[in-house]
């Protein structure tokens, strides 16, 4: 058994990091250093210090409350970690990532990561601070931030607990230094993720000061992503993983599929790591590719994780093995996604979602529904409302989107029981207020317009949701499933 540790790298028996650590320059901060950072932005990063240019190391940054575990568990062991990857053959490799080089918890000391922001060294600023993290109203689009550390950052003066009040702050040092402001990379699945960031910080920033704000909307670079690994959550059944396969012993590690990409539009003023060498791609227009991600990967986990749950299931990969699933998502991406698509250059959309479902089905990757369905009210509108707006609009077919929101709907209606579990999501009690309406209201959550907006006026998409919910209500998930699948069989 070896502990995870700078000073035990020669003794286990892994891939660790053969370039200097104490050598390497941190040049990028980076915000929310969960699961995905650093299955993600770090690998491509320690590729990057492993080709010898050492310039561009990680400093993590976490403000939130639960942060506080990663802070300790990162500095028990030089901020070094483990990934372990799965193919979809299920054959498993484990390395040590040393790209963090540091880990600032900002409560601890949110001067020090101002000075961190502010320092010329400091080139990139990336995030994955959850869609929650930019407080940018899905319906509107825009500012009307809801999170506690937010509101109070607005409206306090004292020094900043926020990640906009911290990068306001830290923007504000360095224009008043003379220092070109750092390019801010956000990595969150959101459609034009850099532009919601842009009205986030711009927005925020000019609640303190309308010249800075200015100079932030000018000289500041927000280039969009499109970013893709599937990363579940972290568990001790990891640790012990790892620890049984490795003899690693590892607080912080983190365990992901092998497929990775990263599409990133390449606009880097104050420059940027040969991101090329080490496989993102760097592209001018983002948006077909974040387009057909959204819509069909992270739509698709939403498609399947409601049905799925009032069909008994835990696994994405179970749910992703029920053929007559398996025909539910491929019926939702090839007659409702897809037609909202625009090409996207290099890509075989049907080839797309062929691998989508079997990166789906791979039991290795132990991804659960549960993850999926966390913060729902902020996922629906961002993955699928999307697709179904503009089928709404083009008159084409809606029947796949609607079993959804009518299977969530019946999700939530059964957190409506005293002594069911809670609900995981910010806005609960008004969803569940709502989704107890139905019963005199049909059709009551599509008013709910946090979520949908105008959309519980449109009569097509109500009526198809009532009748929906109704056929799930009485033949419950699996036989409804298996009647529609059963259909399609027949008209081939
Ligand atoms: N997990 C994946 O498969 C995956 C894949 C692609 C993209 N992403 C993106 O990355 C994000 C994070 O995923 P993860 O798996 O790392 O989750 P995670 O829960 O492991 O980490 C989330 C991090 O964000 C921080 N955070 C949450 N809300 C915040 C807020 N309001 N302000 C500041 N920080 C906040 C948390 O404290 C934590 O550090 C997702 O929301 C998604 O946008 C995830
Ligand atoms: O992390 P979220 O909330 O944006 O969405 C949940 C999953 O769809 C998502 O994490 C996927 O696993 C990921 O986007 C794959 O790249």
């Amino acid at each position: 058994m070896t502990q995870l540790s700078q000073a035990n790298l020669s003794r286990l028996q892994i891939e660790v990091p053969e370039y200097d650590r104490s050598t390497v320059r941190p040049a990028v901060v980076h915000f929310g250093v969960g699961g995905f950072h650093r299955a993600h932005q770090a690998i491509y990063l320690d590729a990057i210090l492993s080709s010898g240019d050492l310039g561009w190391g990680i400093v993590g940054v976490g403000v939130m409350p639960a942060d506080r575990a990663a802070r300790d568990a990162a500095h028990a062991q030089d901020c070094l970690y483990t990934l372990v990857t799965t193919d979809p053959q299920g054959e498993q490799t484990a390395k040590v990532v040393g790209s963090i080089v540091d880990y600032l918890y900002a409560p601890d000391d949110p001067t020090k990561v101002v000075e961190v922001l502010a320092s010329p060294s400091t080139l990139i600023v990336s995030l994955t601070i959850t869609e929650g993290g930019y407080g940018v109203n899905d319906v509107t689009g825009r500012f009307e931030p809801s999170d506690e550390l937010t509101l109070s950052d607005l409206a306090s003066t004292e020094i900043p607990r926020s990640v906009l009040g911290l990068l306001t702050e830290g923007l504000r040092l360095r224009r008043e230094r003379g220092i070109a402001p750092f390019t801010v990379v956000s990595c969150d699945n959101i459609q034009g993720n850099g532009h919601v960031a842009r009205t986030a910080l711009t927005t925020f920033a000019r609640e303190k000061s309308a010249d800075l704000a200015d100079w932030i909307a000018a000289e500041v670079s927000f280039p969009c992503s499109m970013v893709d690994r599937i990363t579940p959550v972290t568990t001790d059944e990891t640790r012990q993983s790892l620890f049984n396969s490795y003899q690693v012993e590892d607080r912080w590690p983190v365990r992901s599929e092998s497929y990775l990409q990263w599409v990133l539009e390449d606009n880097f003023p104050l420059g940027r790591p040969d991101l090329a060498a080490v496989g993102v791609q760097l592209v001018e227009d983002v948006e077909p590719y974040e387009l057909m991600k959204l819509r069909l990967l992270n739509a698709s986990h939403q498609a399947m994780s409601y049905l799925g749950i009032l069909a008994g299931y835990n696994w994405v990969h179970d749910v992703c093995r029920d053929p007559d699933f398996v025909a539910f998502l491929s019926r939702y991406m090839h007659t409702e996604a897809i037609p909202t698509l625009r090409p996207v250059p290099g890509v075989d959309l049907d080839a797309y979602c062929n691998q989508l479902l079997a990166r789906f089905g791979s039991e290795a990757v132990r991804d659960t529904l549960a993850r999926q369905v966390v913060d729902a009210s902020e996922r629906l509108p961002k993955f699928l409302l999307p697709v179904l707006r503009e089928q709404l609009d083009t008159g084409g077919a809606i029947d796949c989107c609607t079993l959804v929101l009518a299977s969530w709907s019946l999700y939530l209606e059964a957190h409506t029981d005293a002594d069911a579990p809670e609900l995981v999501d910010r806005r609960k009690d008004d969803l569940l207020q709502a989704v107890l309406q139905e019963s005199t209201n049909p059709g009551a959550l599509l008013d709910f317009a946090p979520v949908f907006g105008e959309l519980g006026t449109n009569e097509r998409l109500r009526s198809n949701y009532v009748a929906l919910r109704a056929q799930l209500l009485s033949q419950g998930a699996r036989a409804l499933l298996s009647t529609w699948a059963g259909s399609a069989n027949q008209t081939r």
